[in-house]
């Protein structure tokens, strides 16, 4: 295929969810070559989003086990929250007009309990006792906290008194009966959980989880629960990737599928793609480079289509996107630490929206590191680094082996280091743009 072919289809835009692009035909013959200058990765970010169809299958689930989820409509209010005004301090309730100075002294007629309301009307001169939660009665309009009184028989002395209106919640603050709760594609929290409750949702719709199907590529791989007993042979290594994959997808709450590993052959991928094509997204990982053996590029051109191919990023530069059957496609690189990058910056937001959620724009804040960073000019790199505390100011300290295939580096680390592609070396103590491992993914619909 030639330069301006590439470029063409690269440039078209083309819809990525026609039926046409999910068929293997002429279309699919597309393939990039290594040619090809890699795509920024803000550009591939937004081009994988902006490919992705949100699932709209949705599922009833009993509000303990909707945390995590994804709501598929929004929930609006049943019921004002709180329900009445009610009071925030154990104390006495009045009204301000009986109390003008410190010093008044007022009678008390009675008690409100939390859920167990005085009933009646408060006539001048008069005060109930009322504590934290319970409903203000009738003529209430401020509570003085107990600490400020001083109880004498049936009487009791506002030593030091509130503003008028003081210590009272009024009904509907939180919430009014009739408004939106929270919107459709809202992932649920802890905090949300509570919410919902708080207004009686019982039950709440949400979206289908996303089914992805994983497989790692390569035949030097074995599988660690292969034959007990018996050790590596010469050239085999552990496949760490797909145990990798296995618990990225967990952690976001997705389905996964491990559909094993795949032989470095034709075939053995051709079989593989075509029982993938089934669920909503694919995962794969290694295989998609220009060696004697990486046939991933080829089969996914084959069977289902190449959106783009390598972006501008190390680690993680030879990733290949498209679609297999009505599934989306990310190749990864098969180098362990690649794999982890590329899931993170471009297959976590691409699932968070299948998912019906709202892919939240990575975190970065600036630190001065405490090391000298290497950089060649050309990609943009994530560097694993550990936030720090150096002579008292916080820092970013970058580890010591920083190659794609260390995965320790990542295990060791809490944050990447990004350094933009047009930059060069980087000395000890200059201010490195940095994003923690544990950022906020889930971002939320405006409400
Ligand atoms: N001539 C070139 N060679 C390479 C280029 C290039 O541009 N030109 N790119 C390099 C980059 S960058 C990467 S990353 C790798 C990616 O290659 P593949 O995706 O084809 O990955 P493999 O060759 O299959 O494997 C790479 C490496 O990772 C190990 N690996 C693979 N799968 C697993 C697994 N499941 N668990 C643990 N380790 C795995 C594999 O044994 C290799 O060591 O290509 C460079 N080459
Ligand atoms: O850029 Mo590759 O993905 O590190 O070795």
């Amino acid at each position: 295929m030639t330069d301006a072919r590439c470029r063409a289809v690269q440039n078209a835009n083309f819809p990525i969810t026609s039926h046409a692009m999910t068929q293997p035909s002429e279309q699919s013959a597309f393939r990039p070559t290594p040619q090809d200058k890699p795509m920024p990765l803000a550009e591939a970010r937004a081009r994988i989003v902006d490919a992705i169809t949100p699932i709209t299958d949705i599922e009833q689930v009993p509000l303990p086990a909707a945390l995590h989820r994804v709501l598929a409509e929004q929930v609006t209010a049943g019921v004002d929250v709180p329900g009445a005004d009610n009071s925030s301090m154990d104390g006495y309730g009045y009204r301000a007009a009986d109390a003008e100075q410190d010093g008044a002294t007022l009678h008390v007629v009675g008690e409100s309990l939390a859920g167990h309301p005085f009933v009646g009307r408060l006539g001048a001169g008069e005060c109930v006792r009322i504590m934290t939660g319970a409903v203000v009665p009738e003529g209430v309009d401020t509570v003085v906290m107990q600490e400020n009184t001083r109880a004498e028989d049936e009487q009791v002395v506002i030593e030091k008194r509130p503003a008028p209106g003081s210590n009272i919640r009024l009904a509907g603050e939180d919430l009014k009966a009739g408004a939106t709760v929270l919107a459709a594609g809202h992932y649920l929290r802890p905090a949300d959980i509570s919410v919902l409750a708080s207004v009686g949702v019982s039950e709440v719709s949400v979206v289908r989880r996303p089914k992805v199907a994983f497989f790692s590529t390569g035949d030097e791989l074995r599988p660690i629960d292969g034959p007990a007993g018996r050790s590596l042979a010469p050239g085999e290594i552990y496949d760490s990737n797909r145990y990798g994959l296995a618990a990225l997808l967990s952690d976001l709450g997705m389905e996964g599928v491990d559909l094993g590993v795949v032989g470095d052959s034709r075939e053995a991928l051709r079989d593989a793609f075509a029982e993938a094509a089934a669920y909503d997204a694919v995962v794969t990982s290694g295989g998609v480079s220009v060696g004697a053996a990486d046939f991933v590029l080829d089969v996914l051109g084959e069977q289902g289509t190449v959106d783009f191919w390598r972006v501008a990023i190390k680690p993680g530069k030879p990733l290949a996107f498209g679609t297999v059957g009505n599934a989306r496609f990310f190749g990864l690189p098969g180098n362990p630490v690649s794999t982890a990058v590329t899931f993170i910056q471009l297959v976590r937001p691409a699932l968070v929206r299948m998912a019906g959620g709202v892919p939240a724009d990575p975190i970065r804040f600036a630190l001065p590191t405490t090391a000298d960073l290497r950089k060649n000019p050309g990609r943009e790199n994530f560097l694993r680094a550990r936030l720090v505390t150096h002579a008292g100011r916080a820092a970013v300290e970058p580890v010591d082996h920083q190659g794609s295939g260390v995965m320790r580096s990542m295990s060791r680390s809490d944050c990447f280091i990004v350094l933009p592609a047009e930059q060069s070396d980087v000395p000890a103590g200059e201010i490195v743009p940095v994003e923690p491992f544990a950022q906020t993914i889930w971002g939320q619909p405006d409400e």
